[in-house]
């Protein structure tokens, strides 16, 4: 059984984000602000991927609310047919790249090889739900400057 460390060693970090799909930021923040989490800075409008973005703090992870903007993308369809709920995880990793080298050579199955912009200065990289066993995941680097390893600080809110 691998412990942490060893998935450290790999580049594996730390539970990043666990993002749900919602119909309103404000509907979808009511359980989180009476589980009294708070919110992550302001809302991010993430224009590559169509969407709204609320992150709550919980430690090391943030619980990432998205609000599909276009009715048209993959995201916005997923809602329309599952409802909104939870959508993925994300890990948090020290080099994309490399994990995306290293998980590819193991056979991994990845929606783009290529890091794209993710939320707040971030490069992602999701794996295919079936590789994930019906699980979208997705790969987060942060930019170094970004946080300190300990995890997330809580803005002001909006
Ligand atoms: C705002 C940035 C933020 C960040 O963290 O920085 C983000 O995380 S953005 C999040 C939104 N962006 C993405 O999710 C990008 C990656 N996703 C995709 O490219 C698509 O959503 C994709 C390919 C996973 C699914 O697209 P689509 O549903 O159009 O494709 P299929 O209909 O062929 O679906 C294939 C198969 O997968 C099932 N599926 C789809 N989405 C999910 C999901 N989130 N979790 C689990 N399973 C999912 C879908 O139902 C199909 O299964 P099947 O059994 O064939 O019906
Ligand atoms: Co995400």
């Amino acid at each position: 059984m691998s412990t942490s460390t060893d998935a450290a060693l790999l580049g594996l970090l730390h539970l990043d984000h666990v993002a749900i799909l919602t119909p309103s930021l404000g509907e979808g923040s009511a359980p989180y602000i009476a589980l009294g989490l708070l919110p992550e800075g302001e809302d991010e409008l993430v224009v590559s991927q169509g969407i709204k973005v609320r992150a709550f703090v919980l430690g090391e992870t943030l619980i990432e609310l998205l609000e599909p903007q276009d009715p048209a993308s993959p995201v916005a369809a997923f809602m329309q047919k599952r409802g909104p709920g939870l959508h993925h995880i994300a890990f948090r990793v020290s080099d994309l790249e490399a994990e995306i080298e290293r998980l590819s050579a193991l056979g991994a199955r990845f929606l783009n090889t290529e890091p794209r912009p993710g939320r707040a200065g971030s490069l992602v990289a999701f794996l295919h739900p079936k590789w994930g066993g019906g699980t979208l995941i997705e790969l987060v680097e942060h930019p170094a400057s970004e946080h300190s390893a300990a995890g997330h600080s809580a803005g002001t809110g909006h």
